[in-house]
């Protein structure tokens, strides 16, 4: 049975003022390099051969560290990417008006089609995220593979995962740093395909993480 492992990357400048990145980018915090040095320790004893990152640069650095701790390079995929915030990128949460706060919300409240102008939809993030996953079933027998990827796009892919929609509002918190795995099985007896083994463990993180927007 295939077991992937789900790893958001650590804390950056902007998760720590609020700032909307989707794909714009901000460096990981001391506190964020801290979380991926952490997260490493623990990707070394899961026995890891792959880990596959976004090719943002919050998600690559994460990702140069985890490979490093597990001994193997990094391999980027831009399907791993942040939800595309479209117009809100860069902007803080604390300064959206009324209406920008509008179409914010249309991505967590069950707006099937919602986006934020310029933007990308749910749906459209959850078609990429499932691609990148199936990816790892082409992955050689034995293969266990560690993505690292973003608050929204895991979130999404986890939810999904339980067969919640694309747009379903979001009850579920993936933190800085946080492991979740999901694993692919056939089984007569469960659902067979991918299932959700753990969400957003961070018992190996000695310092409180942040949500992915501070909520
Ligand atoms: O755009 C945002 O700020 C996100 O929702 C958080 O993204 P991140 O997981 O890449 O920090």
């Amino acid at each position: 049975m295939l077991q992937v492992y789900l790893v958001r990357h650590g804390e950056t400048q902007w998760n720590a003022q609020r700032r909307i990145q989707g794909q714009s980018d901000s460096a990981l915090t001391e506190k964020g390099e801290r979380q991926a040095e952490q997260v490493a320790e623990r990707a070394k004893t899961l026995g890891i051969t792959h880990v596959i990152a976004s090719d943002l640069g919050r998600t690559r650095r994460t990702a140069e560290i985890i490979a490093l701790a597990c001994g193997v390079e990094v391999t980027l995929d831009a399907r791993l990417r942040e939800l595309d915030m479209g117009v809100l990128e860069r902007r803080s949460l604390d300064t959206l008006n009324e209406e920008e706060e509008g179409w914010r919300r249309q991505l967590v409240n069950g707006t099937a089609d919602g986006r934020i102008p310029e933007g990308e939809s749910m749906a459209e993030m959850s078609e990429r995220m499932h691609a990148a996953l199936n990816a790892c079933l082409d992955l050689p027998e034995g293969s266990r593979p560690l993505l690292v990827s973003h608050g929204m796009a895991l979130g999404c892919l986890v939810s999904t995962i339980l067969g919640l929609p694309a747009w379903a509002e979001r009850r579920l918190r993936l933190r800085n740093c946080s492991i979740s795995r999901v694993d692919h099985q056939q089984s007569p007896w469960l659902a067979s395909g991918w299932v959700v083994e753990t969400a957003g463990d961070i018992s190996h993180l000695d310092a409180p993480a942040l949500d992915e927007l501070q909520r």
